[in-house]
């Protein structure tokens, strides 16, 4: 059932890439995308640094195929302001719209309201989606090796690398994980759910981890929801994560945002 729906998202986003061209064609993104290289803040650095601190990408969600509604009316700009000052590190803003009901407005509205650099959380399978993701100033996209061929996953790479935006590749399996190191990923977000099932499991992240190579970032994505689950995290080697459901439905997103991270 959860295997469909991947599928359905990929079809979905073909249709969607098809019908976007129509209304804006390549030639006139890829002007747009090159004009806002100046204005990139960088993903990668906000990761990297400080080495020892937990960082967190904290996640704009309002819903998702495995659970419905989660937060459908949020304000993007107030979340992100108060990720902010609870110390994330990054954003993530899904900008799907049919699974997710999240868009672009969601990403613009909350990448000015702050100073974090902003991820597209999106299905990437075009290389448009990227010079899109460029043009409304986001500063890194996700690229899911498994909706990816392994030609695909090279060349938006390398598109990534042209246009100054970083890639958060994302994995799940050594397989996933061999792909990813053969493009030479600085950025790898190890999903602990398993897009075939929707079935999280936070070992995932903590035993695949171990095979990264070194200056490689590994991010645990999916299904943290405590500071125990940040500690086992930290004892397996992994200090970044990506966090969205339990950061959106908190009572308080900024307070136990600097709870998870140790404050
Ligand atoms: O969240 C889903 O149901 C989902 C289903 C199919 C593909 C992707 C999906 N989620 C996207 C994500 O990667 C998560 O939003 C992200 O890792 C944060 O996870 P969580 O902290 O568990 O909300």
């Amino acid at each position: 059932m959860a295997a469909d729906i991947l599928d359905r998202i990929v079809a979905h986003k073909k249709d969607e890439v098809a019908a976007c061209r129509t209304q804006t064609p390549l030639s006139v993104l890829k002007d747009q995308a090159r004009t806002k290289t100046a204005n990139r803040r960088s993903f990668y650095e906000a990761l990297a640094r400080p080495a020892d601190q937990v960082r967190i990408i904290a996640e704009i969600k309002r819903a998702s195929p495995s659970k419905g509604d989660i937060s459908a009316d949020l304000d993007p700009a107030g979340l992100a302001q108060a990720y902010e000052r609870g110390g994330a590190a990054a954003l993530s803003v899904l900008t799907d719209r049919a699974f997710f009901k999240g868009g672009p407005a969601d990403l613009l509205a909350a990448r000015n309201a702050c100073s974090l650099p902003v991820l597209r959380k999106d299905f990437v399978i075009s290389d448009y989606q990227i010079y899109e993701a460029a043009a409304w100033d986001a500063d890194a996209v996700l690229l899911i090796v498994r909706i990816l061929s392994k030609q695909q996953l090279s060349e938006f790479s390398g598109l990534c690398n042209e246009l100054g935006i970083d890639a958060l590749v994302e994995v799940h399996t050594e397989s996933d994980l061999a792909a990813a190191m053969d493009v030479g990923a600085a950025v790898i977000g190890i999903n602990n759910r398993n897009l075939a099932s929707f079935d999280t499991d936070i070992e995932t992240a903590m035993s695949l981890s171990a095979k990264l190579g070194a200056g490689q970032i590994a991010v645990a994505a999916s299904g943290i929801s405590s500071r125990k689950d940040i500690e086992q995290n930290l004892k397996a080697g992994i200090s970044r994560f990506l966090i969205g459901e339990s950061l959106v439905t908190a009572d308080d997103p900024e307070k136990f945002l600097t709870r998870l991270i140790g404050g």
